[in-house]
């Protein structure tokens, strides 16, 4: 669970009105439209990141330079599904990221899909549990995985040549236990939102909207605790209860941003500029392990402090590491096998975490709860990002002796659209 609300600090976003922001929901070109004033300005530089604190009416627009659900500040809950695309036609396939957009746009306003027939004797357009109840955030988030573009040898939509280079199945690392059941994907589906019913209604009727041209094929939930809950607006806490999330990329800084996080014309994938590779990793936490495990230990394996986050050998949470300093026996004070240390590695290349925890019952081959970490991150080029970081981590990493891999997709999240688009235009023209 990683938050990413550092330096949220421009006090003049904060005061966007109602009024302005209803404004940019409507506008075409992510905001360019209201040129120098102080939103129009805002979203041109980052596309649509307008973060929850920075308006007054819970409500993120949709449309923009890139999605929402990226950069935008963690809500509270999760509802991800990725689906198997059945339809076969490539018109039946613009025609649903067509739909899923003005749907996406309307839920995103807190509004119901298609319009109130009024006719009681056809089933309604929306299913109806997000009535009356506000925005909450809500973030809708597609992406497209390696088997829209080939499928058992298929090129079911004209799409293969498209196919960018680093859009295949992640490698199996060591110690990877995955299941089908939590792997793979065509299209994924990232809602967010600060309540789960909205986060849950948005899946319900896009995957409604779909029927006859995709099928769920896996589905997770996810939560960290609430804004509510946490009045000092902390770093939320995993499961094993540290601090989850202190080091990620700037979400300010749109230098660090476009090296990190955003595909680039450069990359060579064109229609992809502007979108992000995002790796979605389902990870049990043997948590009743863990809660064996002394104090010391668990610092040991992370490579910081329980209680207030700092790293080993400093006192706050955000001080920089030393992986230099030894102890008084001539050991590092972060241990070379220390989760944060391999993450970090040499550190020239970061990702966007955007985790959030799981439970899901029992585990009827353990008897103990199913709980875990639905691990995402965001990234430019996952080659040269997630790969050789996780194959560090799956080597060295001391957590390994209390997480196992389950899960794993990688999908390539597309560039944002404007009000009279669609998400993945840029793919299929
Ligand atoms: C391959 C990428 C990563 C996986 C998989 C991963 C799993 C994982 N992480 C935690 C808990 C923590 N991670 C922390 C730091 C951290 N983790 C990654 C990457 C992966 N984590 C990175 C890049 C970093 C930052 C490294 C750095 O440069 O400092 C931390 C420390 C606090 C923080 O910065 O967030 C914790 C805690 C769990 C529980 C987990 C799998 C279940
Ligand atoms: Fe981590």
């Amino acid at each position: 669970m990683e938050k990413n609300s550092q330096n949220n600090t421009d006090s003049s976003l904060r005061r966007i009105s109602r009024r302005n922001v209803l404004k940019a929901a409507g506008i075409g070109g992510a905001g360019m439209l209201l040129g120098a004033s102080g939103i129009g300005s805002f979203l041109t530089s980052t596309g649509n990141s307008m973060t929850k604190d920075e308006t007054d009416n819970n409500f993120i627009p949709f449309y923009g330079k890139h999605q929402s659900g990226i950069i935008t500040d963690m809500q509270d809950h999760i509802y991800f599904v990725s689906l198997e695309v059945t339809a076969e036609s490539r018109q039946d396939l613009i025609k649903l990221f067509k739909d899923w957009t003005n749907a996406a746009a309307a839920l995103t306003e807190g509004k119901g899909v298609g319009e109130a027939s009024g006719k009681s004797y056809l089933p309604p357009k929306d299913t109806g549990e997000a009535a009356g109840l506000s925005p909450s955030n809500l973030t809708i988030t597609f992406g497209v995985g390696p088997g829209l573009f080939v499928k058992d040898g298929r090129d079911r939509f004209g799409l293969q040549r498209k196919r960018p280079k680093e859009l295949k199945d992640l490698p199996l690392f060591p110690l990877d236990s995955l299941d089908e059941k939590w792997t793979g994907g065509d299209i994924c589906i990232q809602a967010c939102a600060d309540d789960l019913q909205v986060a849950f209604h948005a899946v319900r009727n896009l995957v409604r909207i779909a029927r006859g041209k995709a099928v769920i094929h896996w589905a997770q939930t996810g939560f960290q605790r609430t804004k509510q809950a946490d009045l000092k607006k902390e770093t939320p806490r995993n499961l094993f209860g540290f601090k989850d999330g202190t080091v990620n990329p700037d979400l300010h800084n749109q230098k660090e941003l476009n090296e990190q996080v955003w595909v680039q014309p450069e990359d060579g994938t064109s229609w992809l500029a502007g979108g992000s590779y995002m790796v979605v990793r389902r990870i049990q936490m043997y948590i009743e392990v863990w809660d064996r495990s002394s104090l010391r230990d668990q610092e040991a394996t992370f490579g910081r402090l329980r209680e207030s986050g700092a790293p080993l050998g400093q006192k706050h949470e955000f001080d920089k590491a030393d992986y230099q300093k030894k102890d008084e026996n001539s050991e590092p004070v972060i241990p070379m096998n220390s989760h944060m240390r391999l993450a970090h590695g040499k550190g020239q290349n970061q990702i966007l975490r955007r985790s959030y925890s799981y439970t899901d019952g029992m585990d009827p081959d353990t008897g103990s709860l199913d709980a875990g970490l639905l691990f995402i991150c965001f990234q430019r080029n996952p080659d040269k990002q997630f790969i050789p970081m996780q194959e560090r981590l799956a080597k060295q990493d001391k957590l390994n002796e209390y997480t196992v891999h389950k899960g794993s997709a990688l999908f390539a999240c597309l560039p944002g659209t404007h009000k009279g688009g669609y998400i993945g235009e840029t793919l299929f023209s």
